[in-house]
């Protein structure tokens, strides 16, 4: 999914599609007599799959910000094309789809922390499965930040064996050693967002490294990731074992019990992000329909409201 702001005779799409030319022209549908706009991509979406197109949103601003005008004009697309053509027809601003509310306050309260944050890293942190990499990317798109997922770095270490295998040639201990080299030189940069291992946070020295950072725990009902990772596939994830008939029953025991050792771990994290919470807040919403920007805007929130605390009890302390 992409928002794109457009001025007159330019248009800055997100760093999700990739653009080689564009082109766009003003011009009215002859039935409805709605105001059009034909914007041509001769770019492709990096995503690759055509009915991706579907989501996308376009929101043009008169003015410079999208975020400071509720008066702004939007438009979402009526077709899309395989030739990259898409036709936008207005819609009005209490039309907006939950779509485009999300991103738009997703994008305000990025403006809000960039900041306060000073190029600090963020650690994603959190089972197999919570959402590390999903709301990860999110998040470094949105901050301007560079998203690093570690354990494709392991892989990449280990000249491009998978976690699994490295788990089989080198158990689980080699690759927590490898993990952990992957969190200290990641520990001497800025402007990252890494979504760790949903193990890293096992060992004490990993800690020493993420602490250079925020660390942010995706708190996911364990239920809720049982379904996720079962319907991905538990090939991957070596800890869920072999998959056997009931897929989902198994990845829910072994998960629990990943938990049960690992729940005082997560709960040293700077900031929590607990999906049940988000869930009741919004009126007891099912915690499997979040979307990963409602998750992503509460990351913010909370980041900011972690980081405000702090600042005072310096203040006080000085
Ligand atoms: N909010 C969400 N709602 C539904 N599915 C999600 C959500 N977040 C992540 N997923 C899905 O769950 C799976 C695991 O997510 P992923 O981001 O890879 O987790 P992690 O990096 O923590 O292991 C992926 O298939 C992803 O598409
Ligand atoms: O929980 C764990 O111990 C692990 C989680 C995996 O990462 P994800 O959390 O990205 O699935 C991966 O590091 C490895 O399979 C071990």
């Amino acid at each position: 999914m992409a928002v794109f702001s457009m001025e007159l005779g330019r248009i800055e799409l997100g760093s999700s599609w990739k653009v080689q030319s564009h082109t766009y022209c003003p011009l009215q549908d002859a039935r409805s007599r709605k105001k059009m706009l034909s914007v041509k991509f001769a770019g492709q979406w990096k995503g690759g799959e055509l009915q991706r197109c579907n989501n996308l949103q376009v929101v043009i601003p008169e003015k410079r910000s999208v975020l400071n005008d509720a008066r702004l004009p939007s438009f979402k697309p009526l077709s899309c094309t395989s030739n990259g053509r898409y036709a936008l027809s207005e819609v009005k601003k209490d039309e907006l789809s939950t779509w485009d509310h999300e991103t738009l306050i997703l994008k305000k309260k990025a403006e809000e922390i960039i900041p306060h944050l000073k190029g600090k890293c963020i650690y994603l942190v959190g089972m197999m499965g919570s959402g590390k990499t999903t709301v990860g990317k999110i998040l470094s798109e949105v901050l301007g930040y560079y998203f690093f997922d570690s354990d494709q770095l392991v892989e990449e270490a280990s000249g491009g064996a998978s976690v699994a295998q490295i788990f089989k040639e080198r158990n689980e201990q080699g690759f927590r050693d490898s993990e952990s080299e992957v969190l200290k030189q990641l520990s001497t940069m800025y402007r990252l967002v890494i979504a760790t291992g949903g193990g890293a946070v096992v060992r004490p020295q990993n800690w020493n490294y993420m602490r250079q950072g925020i660390t942010v725990w995706l708190d996911v009902p364990l239920e809720a990731l049982a379904a996720r990772v079962v319907a991905v596939g538990t090939e991957s994830r070596p800890l869920l074992g072999q998959a056997s008939d009931d897929c989902y029953s198994q990845a829910l025991t072994r998960l629990t019990k990943l938990y049960e050792d690992r729940a005082e771990a997560y709960k040293s994290s700077d900031v929590k992000v607990s999906l049940r919470d988000i869930a009741v807040e919004l009126g007891n919403k099912d915690v499997a329909r979040l979307s990963p920007t409602v998750i992503a805007i509460e990351a913010l929130m909370e980041m900011s409201k972690i980081m405000t605390y702090r600042k005072l009890m310096n203040a006080a302390r000085s």
